[in-house]
Protein backbone atom coordinates (compact mmCIF):
# COMPACT_ATOMS: atom_id res chain seq x y z
CA UNK A 1 0.00 0.00 0.00
CA UNK A 2 1.15 3.51 -0.63
CA UNK A 3 2.36 5.67 2.22
CA UNK A 4 -0.14 7.86 3.45
CA UNK A 5 -0.24 11.71 1.73
CA UNK A 6 0.40 14.57 4.49
CA UNK A 7 -2.19 15.70 6.43
CA UNK A 8 -2.52 19.04 7.92
CA UNK A 9 -4.37 20.20 10.55
CA UNK A 10 -5.90 24.11 11.05
CA UNK A 11 -5.33 24.95 14.44
CA UNK A 12 -7.12 24.15 17.07
CA UNK A 13 -6.99 20.69 15.65
CA UNK A 14 -3.95 20.00 14.80
CA UNK A 15 -0.94 18.74 17.48
CA UNK A 16 2.61 20.36 17.88
CA UNK A 17 3.27 19.09 14.40
CA UNK A 18 1.82 21.10 11.61
CA UNK A 19 1.78 18.52 9.05
CA UNK A 20 2.23 14.39 9.85
CA UNK A 21 1.60 11.21 8.27
CA UNK A 22 -1.99 10.24 8.22
CA UNK A 23 -0.89 6.87 9.46
CA UNK A 24 0.36 8.64 12.71
CA UNK A 25 -2.48 10.75 13.02
CA UNK A 26 -4.61 8.57 13.09
CA UNK A 27 -2.86 6.45 15.70
CA UNK A 28 -2.87 9.39 17.59
CA UNK A 29 -6.21 10.16 17.78
CA UNK A 30 -7.54 6.80 18.33
CA UNK A 31 -4.50 5.72 20.92
CA UNK A 32 -3.80 8.89 23.08
CA UNK A 33 -6.55 8.57 26.04
CA UNK A 34 -7.63 11.15 27.74
CA UNK A 35 -8.26 10.57 31.60
CA UNK A 36 -12.05 9.61 32.32
CA UNK A 37 -14.32 12.20 32.56
CA UNK A 38 -12.18 15.13 31.43
CA UNK A 39 -13.34 17.25 29.14
CA UNK A 40 -11.36 17.49 25.38
CA UNK A 41 -9.51 20.80 24.72
CA UNK A 42 -11.30 23.80 23.53
CA UNK A 43 -10.31 26.89 23.01
CA UNK A 44 -9.44 29.26 25.85
CA UNK A 45 -9.82 32.38 23.68
CA UNK A 46 -12.87 34.76 24.03
CA UNK A 47 -15.26 33.49 21.74
CA UNK A 48 -16.14 36.52 19.11
CA UNK A 49 -19.01 37.97 19.03
CA UNK A 50 -21.66 37.07 16.70
CA UNK A 51 -21.33 40.22 14.65
CA UNK A 52 -17.53 39.18 14.05
CA UNK A 53 -18.48 35.70 13.23
CA UNK A 54 -20.81 36.35 10.49
CA UNK A 55 -18.32 39.44 9.33
CA UNK A 56 -14.88 37.41 9.10
CA UNK A 57 -13.43 38.75 6.54
CA UNK A 58 -13.65 41.84 8.35
CA UNK A 59 -11.57 40.64 11.09
CA UNK A 60 -7.74 39.43 9.99
CA UNK A 61 -7.13 35.95 8.40
CA UNK A 62 -8.89 33.02 11.12
CA UNK A 63 -6.53 30.56 11.74
CA UNK A 64 -2.88 33.16 12.02
CA UNK A 65 -4.09 35.58 14.58
CA UNK A 66 -5.68 36.85 17.80
CA UNK A 67 -8.41 38.32 17.19
CA UNK A 68 -9.33 39.91 20.29
CA UNK A 69 -6.22 39.51 21.71
CA UNK A 70 -6.01 42.76 22.45
CA UNK A 71 -9.42 43.48 23.86
CA UNK A 72 -9.46 43.99 27.68
CA UNK A 73 -11.28 41.73 29.62
CA UNK A 74 -14.09 44.03 30.36
CA UNK A 75 -14.50 43.77 26.63
CA UNK A 76 -14.12 40.10 26.65
CA UNK A 77 -16.82 39.47 29.24
CA UNK A 78 -19.47 42.22 27.86
CA UNK A 79 -19.28 40.37 24.41
CA UNK A 80 -19.44 36.83 25.89
CA UNK A 81 -22.77 38.35 27.94
CA UNK A 82 -24.35 39.19 24.39
CA UNK A 83 -22.91 36.41 22.27
CA UNK A 84 -24.59 32.93 21.14
CA UNK A 85 -23.88 30.14 23.66
CA UNK A 86 -21.62 27.08 22.99
CA UNK A 87 -23.15 23.99 22.72
CA UNK A 88 -21.60 23.61 26.36
CA UNK A 89 -22.57 27.05 27.74
CA UNK A 90 -25.80 25.97 25.91
CA UNK A 91 -26.24 22.73 27.72
CA UNK A 92 -25.40 24.42 31.28
CA UNK A 93 -28.04 26.80 30.98
CA UNK A 94 -30.44 24.31 30.31
CA UNK A 95 -29.94 22.29 33.02
CA UNK A 96 -28.33 19.38 31.62
CA UNK A 97 -27.01 16.41 33.67
CA UNK A 98 -23.24 16.48 33.73
CA UNK A 99 -22.73 12.80 32.88
CA UNK A 100 -24.60 13.68 29.36
CA UNK A 101 -22.48 16.90 29.05
CA UNK A 102 -19.86 15.00 29.26
CA UNK A 103 -20.73 12.82 26.98
CA UNK A 104 -21.51 15.22 24.38
CA UNK A 105 -18.27 16.99 24.82
CA UNK A 106 -16.43 14.43 23.88
CA UNK A 107 -18.58 13.50 20.78
CA UNK A 108 -18.22 16.95 19.67
CA UNK A 109 -14.69 16.79 19.99
CA UNK A 110 -14.51 13.60 17.97
CA UNK A 111 -17.18 15.31 14.99
CA UNK A 112 -14.25 18.44 14.71
CA UNK A 113 -11.29 15.71 13.93
CA UNK A 114 -13.66 13.95 11.53
CA UNK A 115 -14.56 17.20 10.25
CA UNK A 116 -10.75 18.38 9.31
CA UNK A 117 -9.93 14.66 8.09
CA UNK A 118 -12.68 14.55 5.74
CA UNK A 119 -11.52 18.39 4.60
CA UNK A 120 -8.40 17.35 4.21
CA UNK A 121 -5.71 16.85 1.04
CA UNK A 122 -4.89 13.27 2.62
CA UNK A 123 -8.66 12.00 2.52
CA UNK A 124 -8.57 11.84 -1.54
CA UNK A 125 -6.17 8.93 -1.44
CA UNK A 126 -8.10 7.31 1.84
CA UNK A 127 -11.55 7.57 -0.16
CA UNK A 128 -10.21 6.12 -3.11
CA UNK A 129 -8.22 2.84 -0.90
CA UNK A 130 -10.09 -0.26 0.15
CA UNK A 131 -10.33 -0.66 3.97
CA UNK A 132 -7.87 -3.28 5.22
CA UNK A 133 -11.12 -4.83 7.19
CA UNK A 134 -11.46 -8.24 6.72
CA UNK A 135 -15.17 -9.84 6.03
CA UNK A 136 -18.39 -8.14 6.82
CA UNK A 137 -21.56 -9.37 8.27
CA UNK A 138 -24.79 -10.22 6.02
CA UNK A 139 -26.66 -7.03 5.86
CA UNK A 140 -23.89 -4.79 6.12
CA UNK A 141 -22.00 -2.83 3.25
CA UNK A 142 -18.25 -2.84 3.12
CA UNK A 143 -16.74 0.35 4.69
CA UNK A 144 -14.44 2.67 3.43
CA UNK A 145 -11.21 3.59 5.15
CA UNK A 146 -12.68 6.58 6.03
CA UNK A 147 -15.48 4.96 7.44
CA UNK A 148 -13.04 2.85 9.61
CA UNK A 149 -11.42 5.80 10.71
CA UNK A 150 -14.52 7.42 11.63
CA UNK A 151 -15.56 4.81 13.37
CA UNK A 152 -12.11 4.99 15.17
CA UNK A 153 -12.02 8.42 16.31
CA UNK A 154 -15.75 8.21 17.70
CA UNK A 155 -15.20 4.86 19.46
CA UNK A 156 -12.36 6.62 21.36
CA UNK A 157 -14.08 9.65 22.50
CA UNK A 158 -16.94 6.97 23.88
CA UNK A 159 -14.39 5.37 25.77
CA UNK A 160 -11.96 8.68 26.99
CA UNK A 161 -15.64 9.99 28.26
CA UNK A 162 -15.87 7.67 30.74
CA UNK A 163 -19.78 7.53 30.12
CA UNK A 164 -20.61 5.13 27.89
CA UNK A 165 -21.60 1.68 28.85
CA UNK A 166 -21.79 0.24 25.15
CA UNK A 167 -21.38 1.98 21.78
CA UNK A 168 -23.28 0.27 18.63
CA UNK A 169 -22.04 1.44 15.31
CA UNK A 170 -23.02 0.79 11.94
CA UNK A 171 -19.37 0.04 10.95
CA UNK A 172 -19.26 -2.79 13.75
CA UNK A 173 -21.21 -6.44 13.39
CA UNK A 174 -21.78 -6.44 17.01
CA UNK A 175 -22.05 -3.69 19.65
CA UNK A 176 -18.69 -2.73 21.77
CA UNK A 177 -19.33 -2.88 25.87
CA UNK A 178 -17.10 -0.27 27.18
CA UNK A 179 -17.57 -0.13 31.04
CA UNK A 180 -19.88 -1.65 33.32
CA UNK A 181 -20.97 2.02 34.87
CA UNK A 182 -20.84 3.66 31.95
CA UNK A 183 -24.33 5.57 32.43
CA UNK A 184 -25.00 5.74 28.56
CA UNK A 185 -25.38 3.72 25.45
CA UNK A 186 -24.12 5.38 21.91
CA UNK A 187 -25.57 4.29 18.64
CA UNK A 188 -24.06 5.88 15.78
CA UNK A 189 -23.38 6.05 12.07
CA UNK A 190 -19.51 7.45 12.00
CA UNK A 191 -19.65 8.54 8.53
CA UNK A 192 -22.52 8.93 6.86
CA UNK A 193 -22.60 9.44 2.68
CA UNK A 194 -18.74 8.59 2.34
CA UNK A 195 -19.61 7.06 -1.02
CA UNK A 196 -19.91 10.68 -1.97
CA UNK A 197 -16.67 11.78 -0.20
CA UNK A 198 -14.17 11.61 -3.49
CA UNK A 199 -16.03 14.22 -4.98
CA UNK A 200 -16.26 16.72 -1.94
CA UNK A 201 -20.13 16.50 -1.46
CA UNK A 202 -21.56 16.94 2.34
CA UNK A 203 -20.95 14.09 5.00
CA UNK A 204 -22.12 13.73 8.09
CA UNK A 205 -22.31 11.91 11.58
CA UNK A 206 -25.33 10.34 13.22
CA UNK A 207 -25.49 9.89 16.83
CA UNK A 208 -28.06 7.98 19.40
CA UNK A 209 -27.71 8.17 23.41
CA UNK A 210 -29.95 6.06 25.52
CA UNK A 211 -29.41 5.48 29.50
CA UNK A 212 -28.33 1.96 30.35
CA UNK A 213 -30.85 -0.29 31.12
CA UNK A 214 -29.73 -1.30 34.63
CA UNK A 215 -32.06 -3.92 34.78
CA UNK A 216 -30.15 -5.57 32.58
CA UNK A 217 -26.90 -5.44 33.94
CA UNK A 218 -26.94 -9.11 35.26
CA UNK A 219 -27.22 -10.86 31.84
CA UNK A 220 -23.94 -12.14 30.08
CA UNK A 221 -22.28 -9.18 28.51
CA UNK A 222 -23.09 -10.06 24.80
CA UNK A 223 -26.69 -10.16 25.57
CA UNK A 224 -26.61 -7.21 27.72
CA UNK A 225 -24.68 -5.12 24.98
CA UNK A 226 -27.15 -6.81 22.22
CA UNK A 227 -30.61 -5.43 24.29
CA UNK A 228 -29.56 -2.17 25.30
CA UNK A 229 -28.51 -1.16 21.62
CA UNK A 230 -31.81 -2.22 20.23
CA UNK A 231 -33.97 0.01 22.73
CA UNK A 232 -36.56 1.66 20.96
CA UNK A 233 -36.42 5.59 19.46
CA UNK A 234 -39.24 6.29 22.26
CA UNK A 235 -36.28 5.80 25.07
CA UNK A 236 -33.64 8.66 23.27
CA UNK A 237 -32.55 10.90 25.73
CA UNK A 238 -30.30 12.99 22.91
CA UNK A 239 -29.92 12.48 19.51
CA UNK A 240 -28.36 14.54 16.86
CA UNK A 241 -25.83 14.81 13.37
CA UNK A 242 -23.27 16.83 12.56
CA UNK A 243 -22.94 17.56 8.65
CA UNK A 244 -19.86 18.18 7.45
CA UNK A 245 -20.02 20.83 4.42
CA UNK A 246 -19.40 24.25 3.68
CA UNK A 247 -20.62 24.49 7.51
CA UNK A 248 -19.73 22.23 9.73
CA UNK A 249 -23.21 22.13 11.78
CA UNK A 250 -24.19 19.90 15.31
CA UNK A 251 -27.84 19.50 15.30
CA UNK A 252 -28.70 17.98 18.32
CA UNK A 253 -32.23 17.57 20.91
CA UNK A 254 -32.59 16.57 24.64
CA UNK A 255 -35.73 15.79 24.03
CA UNK A 256 -37.07 19.42 24.53
CA UNK A 257 -37.04 21.28 20.72
CA UNK A 258 -34.08 20.87 17.81
CA UNK A 259 -30.91 23.25 17.98
CA UNK A 260 -28.38 23.40 15.59
CA UNK A 261 -24.83 24.76 16.67
CA UNK A 262 -22.23 25.98 13.75
CA UNK A 263 -18.46 25.34 14.28
CA UNK A 264 -16.55 28.78 14.33
CA UNK A 265 -13.26 27.56 13.24
CA UNK A 266 -11.57 30.10 14.84
CA UNK A 267 -12.14 29.51 17.75
CA UNK A 268 -13.20 25.89 17.46
CA UNK A 269 -16.64 25.86 19.13
CA UNK A 270 -20.04 24.70 18.25
CA UNK A 271 -22.14 28.18 18.41
CA UNK A 272 -25.63 28.30 18.93
CA UNK A 273 -27.21 29.32 15.62
CA UNK A 274 -30.35 27.66 15.47
CA UNK A 275 -32.60 27.30 18.41
CA UNK A 276 -35.52 25.69 18.70
CA UNK A 277 -35.44 24.88 14.95
CA UNK A 278 -39.13 24.25 13.58
CA UNK A 279 -39.66 22.77 10.11
CA UNK A 280 -41.92 24.41 8.16
CA UNK A 281 -45.07 22.67 7.99
CA UNK A 282 -45.46 22.10 4.39
CA UNK A 283 -42.47 22.62 2.31
CA UNK A 284 -41.93 22.47 -1.81
CA UNK A 285 -39.13 20.22 -2.01
CA UNK A 286 -39.33 16.43 -2.14
CA UNK A 287 -36.10 14.20 -2.38
CA UNK A 288 -35.56 11.01 -3.07
CA UNK A 289 -33.36 9.07 -5.93
CA UNK A 290 -35.92 9.12 -8.59
CA UNK A 291 -33.93 6.73 -11.15
CA UNK A 292 -34.95 4.80 -9.13
CA UNK A 293 -39.01 5.75 -9.99
CA UNK A 294 -39.57 2.32 -12.62
CA UNK A 295 -38.79 0.08 -9.26
CA UNK A 296 -41.43 2.18 -7.02
CA UNK A 297 -44.88 1.08 -6.00
CA UNK A 298 -47.85 2.78 -7.62
CA UNK A 299 -48.90 4.75 -4.42
CA UNK A 300 -45.17 6.52 -4.39
CA UNK A 301 -44.97 7.25 -8.22
CA UNK A 302 -48.47 8.58 -7.85
CA UNK A 303 -47.96 11.02 -4.89
CA UNK A 304 -44.36 11.82 -6.62
CA UNK A 305 -46.13 12.94 -9.87
CA UNK A 306 -48.92 14.53 -8.32
CA UNK A 307 -46.42 16.99 -6.76
CA UNK A 308 -44.30 17.29 -9.20
CA UNK A 309 -47.49 18.87 -11.31
CA UNK A 310 -48.91 20.94 -8.49
CA UNK A 311 -51.97 19.00 -8.03
CA UNK A 312 -51.21 17.43 -4.65
CA UNK A 313 -52.47 19.39 -1.13
CA UNK A 314 -50.61 22.04 -1.52
CA UNK A 315 -51.11 23.90 -4.82
CA UNK A 316 -47.59 24.42 -6.07
CA UNK A 317 -45.02 22.33 -8.19
CA UNK A 318 -42.57 20.69 -5.92
CA UNK A 319 -38.49 20.82 -6.75
CA UNK A 320 -36.71 18.13 -6.22
CA UNK A 321 -33.37 17.59 -4.39
CA UNK A 322 -31.43 14.57 -4.23
CA UNK A 323 -28.10 15.28 -3.02
CA UNK A 324 -27.89 11.49 -1.85
CA UNK A 325 -26.04 12.15 1.37
CA UNK A 326 -28.87 11.40 4.35
CA UNK A 327 -27.09 14.15 6.92
CA UNK A 328 -27.72 16.94 3.96
CA UNK A 329 -30.88 16.11 2.63
CA UNK A 330 -32.20 15.91 6.00
CA UNK A 331 -30.48 19.19 7.34
CA UNK A 332 -32.27 20.93 4.04
CA UNK A 333 -35.60 19.09 4.60
CA UNK A 334 -34.94 20.42 8.69
CA UNK A 335 -34.95 24.04 6.95
CA UNK A 336 -36.97 23.78 3.82
CA UNK A 337 -39.46 21.51 4.39
CA UNK A 338 -40.57 18.85 2.45
CA UNK A 339 -40.20 15.01 2.32
CA UNK A 340 -36.85 13.37 2.16
CA UNK A 341 -37.10 9.50 1.31
CA UNK A 342 -35.64 6.66 0.37
CA UNK A 343 -38.46 4.49 0.33
CA UNK A 344 -36.32 1.04 -0.13
CA UNK A 345 -34.89 -1.19 2.75
CA UNK A 346 -31.24 0.29 2.55
CA UNK A 347 -31.59 2.69 5.75
CA UNK A 348 -30.86 1.50 9.53
CA UNK A 349 -33.61 1.48 11.95
CA UNK A 350 -30.99 2.08 15.12
CA UNK A 351 -28.30 4.21 13.57
CA UNK A 352 -30.03 6.51 10.78
CA UNK A 353 -34.13 6.36 11.53
CA UNK A 354 -34.56 6.97 15.00
CA UNK A 355 -31.54 9.56 15.44
CA UNK A 356 -32.96 11.53 12.97
CA UNK A 357 -36.69 11.01 13.49
CA UNK A 358 -36.47 12.18 16.84
CA UNK A 359 -35.07 15.16 15.17
CA UNK A 360 -37.77 15.40 13.02
CA UNK A 361 -40.19 15.38 15.67
CA UNK A 362 -38.44 17.26 17.76
CA UNK A 363 -38.74 20.10 15.34
CA UNK A 364 -42.58 19.30 14.96
CA UNK A 365 -42.30 17.39 11.65
CA UNK A 366 -42.56 13.30 11.23
CA UNK A 367 -40.46 10.28 10.78
CA UNK A 368 -42.36 7.43 8.84
CA UNK A 369 -41.45 3.90 7.27
CA UNK A 370 -44.41 4.94 4.94
CA UNK A 371 -47.13 3.61 7.82
CA UNK A 372 -46.23 3.98 11.10
CA UNK A 373 -43.75 6.18 12.98
CA UNK A 374 -39.87 5.33 13.09
CA UNK A 375 -39.86 5.86 17.09
CA UNK A 376 -42.51 3.26 17.74
CA UNK A 377 -40.97 0.26 16.14
CA UNK A 378 -39.12 -1.59 18.22
CA UNK A 379 -35.85 -3.15 16.45
CA UNK A 380 -35.27 -6.61 16.68
CA UNK A 381 -31.87 -6.44 14.80
CA UNK A 382 -28.96 -4.26 15.23
CA UNK A 383 -28.43 -3.81 11.41
CA UNK A 384 -32.10 -3.72 10.29
CA UNK A 385 -32.87 -1.71 7.30
CA UNK A 386 -36.34 -0.12 6.41
CA UNK A 387 -38.07 2.28 4.16
CA UNK A 388 -37.45 5.98 5.62
CA UNK A 389 -39.61 9.28 5.12
CA UNK A 390 -38.99 12.11 7.35
CA UNK A 391 -40.08 15.79 6.68
CA UNK A 392 -42.84 18.37 7.24
CA UNK A 393 -45.98 17.38 8.79
CA UNK A 394 -48.49 17.91 6.47
CA UNK A 395 -46.43 16.71 3.25
CA UNK A 396 -45.72 13.50 5.43
CA UNK A 397 -49.55 12.88 6.27
CA UNK A 398 -50.29 14.15 2.41
CA UNK A 399 -47.68 11.32 1.51
CA UNK A 400 -48.71 8.31 4.04
CA UNK A 401 -52.28 8.87 2.39
CA UNK A 402 -51.38 7.43 -0.74
CA UNK A 403 -50.58 4.15 1.38
CA UNK A 404 -48.43 2.02 -1.39
CA UNK A 405 -45.32 3.99 -0.75
CA UNK A 406 -42.90 0.97 0.61
CA UNK A 407 -40.35 -0.15 -2.07
CA UNK A 408 -40.43 -3.71 -2.06
CA UNK A 409 -38.12 -4.45 -5.36
CA UNK A 410 -34.71 -3.89 -4.34
CA UNK A 411 -32.30 -5.28 -7.07
CA UNK A 412 -29.05 -4.21 -5.53
CA UNK A 413 -27.73 -0.91 -7.64
CA UNK A 414 -24.54 -0.18 -8.32
CA UNK A 415 -24.49 3.44 -7.83
O1 LIG B 1 -28.60 4.54 -3.20
P1 LIG B 1 -29.70 5.28 -2.52
O2 LIG B 1 -30.89 4.40 -2.30
O3 LIG B 1 -30.07 6.55 -3.22
O4 LIG B 1 -29.19 5.58 -1.06
C1 LIG B 1 -28.52 6.75 -0.70
C2 LIG B 1 -28.43 6.84 0.76
O5 LIG B 1 -27.50 5.90 1.22
C3 LIG B 1 -26.55 6.53 2.05
O6 LIG B 1 -25.41 6.80 1.30
C4 LIG B 1 -26.24 5.65 3.21
O7 LIG B 1 -25.80 4.42 2.71
P2 LIG B 1 -24.48 3.79 3.27
O8 LIG B 1 -24.65 3.75 4.76
O9 LIG B 1 -24.44 2.45 2.64
O10 LIG B 1 -23.37 4.72 2.86
C5 LIG B 1 -27.20 7.82 2.48
O11 LIG B 1 -26.28 8.81 2.84
C6 LIG B 1 -28.00 8.18 1.27
O12 LIG B 1 -29.11 8.95 1.63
Amino acid sequence: MQPFPLLALPPPFNTSHPTMPLSSLSSLLILRHHPPCSLPPTSNRPRPHLRLLLAPFTRCRAFACQPLAAATDDMAAAAAATSPPTLLEHMGQAGAAADLTVLVAHIQSACKRIAAVVASPGNAELSRAKAGGGAVAAGRDAPKPLDELSNDIILSSAKSSGKVAVLASEENDQPIWISDDGPYVVVTDPLDGSRNIEVSIPTGTIFGIYNRLVELDHLPLEERAQLNSLQSGTRLVAAGYVLYSSATILCISFGAGTHAFTLDWSTGEFILTHLSLQIPPRGQIYSVNDARYFDWPEGLRKYIDTIRQGKGQHPKKYSARYVCSLVADFHRTLIYGGVAMNPRDHLRLVYEANPLSFLAEQAGGRGSDGKNRILSIQPVKLHQRLPLFLGSMEDMLELESYGDVQQKVNPGYEV
